[in-house]
């Protein structure tokens, strides 16, 4: 099995301390750090851009995890590659243009990814599984932070592993991302994900040391 990893979404920090917040989760072993950003168009949401992402790079050696939730990524992508991000994940709802996207990603020497929202079918991903690093479902409805985990997504995560192994892509991570907390990881890292993102869960409580321990324990497998 695939070691798993963390990846706090800043998106329940604290915005007006935000390079503290970062400090505090690296130093209780954040794998990647979860940028999530939305345009307002692509969802119903505004949160931040690449300026953030060029202003936080210099605060930590975790990788930064760029969620892309925005209309137009092949538009974006290049100003994000530029600020410094080490994955950039886009949603396949998003653009006509996947493929080159994640060309134009891995092409910068950075880890590609494409996101799915809870309805998206995985015969979108199907056929471009050789130009993949990571898979990332969403399980809940991209947008906000702090809503519900979909229970369907299980289903949908041991699917996609499944999919994987059947077509010898089995080093591809899957991330899961939305309602992710010591309640939902036992299921869905059972299912197949490797690489949990989590924002309430962890900035969303004082004492973010036991929060990701919190996420550990609960971790069928050893993190
Ligand atoms: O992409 C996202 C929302 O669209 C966030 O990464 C996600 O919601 C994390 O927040 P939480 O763990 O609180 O659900
Ligand atoms: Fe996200």
């Amino acid at each position: 099995m695939k070691r798993v990893q963390i990846a706090p979404s800043i998106l329940s920090a604290d915005f007006s301390k935000l390079g503290e917040e970062i400090k505090d989760v690296d130093f209780h072993g954040a794998d990647w750090i979860h940028v999530d950003v939305m345009d307002g168009h692509f969802v119903p949401n505004i949160t931040i851009g690449s300026l953030v992402v060029r202003a936080i790079r210099p605060l930590t050696k975790v990788p930064l995890d760029v969620h892309l939730m925005i209309a137009d990524p092949e538009k974006y992508v290049p100003e994000f590659i530029a600020a410094g991000a080490d994955m950039i994940s886009f949603h396949v709802e998003a653009t006509p243009h996947v493929q080159r996207i994640l060309h134009m990603i891995k092409s910068a020497n950075v880890r590609a990814a494409v996101a799915l929202t809870p309805a998206t079918p995985l015969s979108t991903v199907e056929h471009i599984l050789p130009d993949v690093d990571m898979i990332l479902l969403m399980t809940v409805n991209p947008g906000f932070g702090g809503q519900v985990f979909i229970p369907q997504m299980v289903e949908k995560t041991a699917a996609l592993r499944e999919l994987l192994i059947r077509k010898h892509a089995d080093h591809i991570d899957i991330e899961v991302d939305g309602g992710i907390a010591p309640e939902t990881v036992g299921a869905i890292v059972h299912a197949g994900a490797n690489l949990l993102v989590a924002g309430s869960s962890i900035f969303g409580k004082r004492d973010r040391k036991a929060a990701m321990e919190a996420l550990r324990v609960a971790c069928p497998v050893e993190i």
